[in-house]
């Protein structure tokens, strides 16, 4: 049987699929997203490409249901650790290339805890892009499946809904997560997230992503959501952004500038049989 090796990580339960370019060449998106089916493939939260033939190393993000995406904060960290992994970097900083800007990197020591400046949040609904009037939309009211939200929206190099709630309810996040993620304002559809503010130096969060649906953990959506709420005067420069997978620490430098840390852990290196799309035909 034709086999294809693929190489699993997971950033605080947000896992992700990792595999070198000539092996994604093989396969179409629809085969992508069976590979990232949890029941029929390997499972996934997405397919990170590893393109190592331009100067700097290049990633590309297929989301399960096989869209791209421009970033991925977990994303970043779990490609940084694949290139220690296989001795391309050490632990010096180092430049990524993703769909949505140039990032750097550092794998620290230990190679578990992962740093990466994810770029500048912007606030131009243009940035998402996002059909709405104005320089801004922050905390401005969003109705959506009979809910009267406060929505602010930002873009990490990806889109990102945040719903700013008194009290996280993880069970909102399934029902309007779907409907945000769709709305007409977003012509590249968005990543949604629901913040309970804690205190100054604390948040939680719910994640509806793009293309994946609910997940554990966002890196992007971390920075989103630490990001729309220090614009909002609610939280200072460092924030510890808690989810059900666990935590992110995001840090703020000039006009927005946000660095992440957090934790990677390999998980496997596996061999795909070929058998696994015979129903598709
Ligand atoms: N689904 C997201 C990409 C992955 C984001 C998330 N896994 C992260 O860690 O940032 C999108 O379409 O923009």
């Amino acid at each position: 049987m034709n086999a294809s090796l693929f190489h699993r990580y997971h950033g605080l339960g947000n896992d992700y699929l990792v595999c070198h370019q000539s092996v994604a060449a093989k396969f179409t998106l629809e085969q992508i997203s069976r590979i990232c089916d949890r029941n029929y493939g390997i499972g996934s939260d997405g397919l990170l490409i590893d393109i190592d033939d331009e100067e700097v190393p290049r990633v590309r993000i297929i989301n399960p249901d096989g869209s791209e995406a421009e970033k991925s904060g977990n994303g970043l960290r779990i490609y940084a650790r694949y290139l220690f992994d296989i001795k391309r970097v050490g632990h010096e900083p180092f430049l990524v290339n993703t769909l949505g800007g140039q990032v750097s990197c550092e794998v620290t020591e230990g190679a578990h805890q992962i740093i990466v400046d994810m770029g500048q949040a912007k606030f131009t609904p243009s940035a998402l892009p996002a059909h709405v009037e104005g320089e801004a939309m922050l905390d401005q009211p969003l109705v959506v499946g009979g809910h009267d939200l406060n929505a602010t929206l930002v873009s990490m190099g990806n889109p990102h809904c945040v719903v700013r709630v008194e009290k996280l309810d993880l069970a909102l996040v399934h029902q309007l997560g779907p409907l945000i993620e769709t709305l007409a304002i977003f012509p590249k559809r968005t990543n949604v997230q629901f913040v309970e503010v804690i205190d100054r130096a604390n948040i939680s969060i719910g994640i509806w992503e793009r293309g994946a649906g609910y997940t554990l953990a966002s890196g992007s959506s971390s920075c989103a959501a630490a990001s729309a709420m220090r614009k909002l005067g609610l939280v200072d420069d460092n924030v510890t952004v808690t989810m059900p997978g666990g935590q992110l620490a995001i840090a703020f430098s000039g006009d927005f500038m946000v660095n992440m840390r957090g934790p990677v852990q390999k998980i496997a290196d596996i061999t795909l049989d070929a058998d696994c799309f015979y129903d598709l035909g």
